[in-house]
């Protein structure tokens, strides 16, 4: 069964410091209250804390909790801060026979800063009656409390992992630590790569139909020249019977003007041997 806040109070689950507490503006549920808060090991001690983005800090409650053996709770964070986009990382059950504050790591995941004030109410608390228990009972004081938080902040981070407003961090960062030359030199490195990547793909593709365009080639101009071989050696042959030809007709020029010699000496001796008509 859940206990109405009439019953929460009968019981005195709740008190603020030595005082039992107001009655709650729920019907069945108690608002706790921010009380203390912690961040990177120590206690804050203005009223109000400003989590920026990305922020995490730790809260405890103002009031304490002494939980029956016959009662258990159930903690949870205000839905309007969830809206905001704060979220508790601690939430949970409370325990029969725990007598002490609540506590929980807040986190800012939106991109506005976050105001926690002292005072203002953080968790929900549902409390359901049951049976009664034998727990191990378990007390903490606020004092006790917030100093055992304060020592677990020490080693914990105050931020929360974002990448959108880590980002623009890690790249300052790292381009604020790698000199301006050196940048430039990754750059042109960079661009050498994107270069050849698009480069050597397109040469490995077009190299074997060039090879094979260029053995084709070379077939070509082996034939040509085994051509011209046997050109150049037809010729030769054509040019020695030509000059063969050339001396046969000198032979006969030589041989006609022989010939035409010796007929005009025949007529010489003709006409020399033929008796005058007058002689007789
Ligand atoms: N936001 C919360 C939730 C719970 N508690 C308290 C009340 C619980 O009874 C007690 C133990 O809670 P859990 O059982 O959730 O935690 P553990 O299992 O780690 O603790 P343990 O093993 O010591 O019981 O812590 C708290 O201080 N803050």
């Amino acid at each position: 069964m859940i206990l109405t806040s009439q019953q929460i109070l009968a019981k005195a689950i709740v008190t603020v410091g030595d005082a039992p507490a107001q009655a709650s503006a729920r019907a069945t549920t108690y608002d706790a209250t921010v009380g203390e808060i912690i961040t990177g090991g120590k206690t804050i001690s203005s009223q109000s804390y400003t989590l920026r983005p990305r922020g995490l800090v730790w809260v405890v409650s103002r009031e304490t909790f002494k939980i029956p053996h016959d009662v258990t709770g159930l903690a949870t964070l205000k839905t309007s801060w969830t809206h905001d986009g704060v979220l508790a990382l601690t939430l949970g059950i409370v325990d029969p026979g725990w007598d002490g504050p609540l506590a929980t790591a807040i986190v800012n995941f939106s991109r506005e800063e976050f105001e926690i004030e002292k005072g203002k109410p953080f968790f929900r608390l549902l409390f359901m009656n049951h049976e009664a228990t034998t727990p191990k009972p378990e007390r903490k004081s606020v004092e006790q409390y917030t100093k055992q938080v304060e020592k677990l902040t020490k080693s914990f981070s105050n931020t929360f992992l974002t990448i959108d407003s880590l980002a623009p961090e890690l790249s300052e960062k790292i381009f604020g630590f790698i000199s301006p030359k050196l940048t430039m030199r990754i750059g042109l490195i960079a661009l050498v790569i994107a270069i050849l990547s698009v480069t050597v793909p397109v040469a490995w593709l077009s190299v074997p139909p060039i090879y094979n365009s260029l053995q084709k080639d070379n077939a070509k101009v082996d034939s040509l020249l085994e051509n011209h071989k046997l050109h150049t050696s037809e010729i030769n042959t054509l040019k020695e019977r030509t000059l063969k030809i050339g001396t046969q007709d000198e032979k006969l020029h030589e041989i006609e003007a022989q010939y035409r010699a010796l007929a005009r000496k025949i007529d010489e001796l003709t006409s020399k041997t033929k008796p005058s008509p007058g002689a007789r």
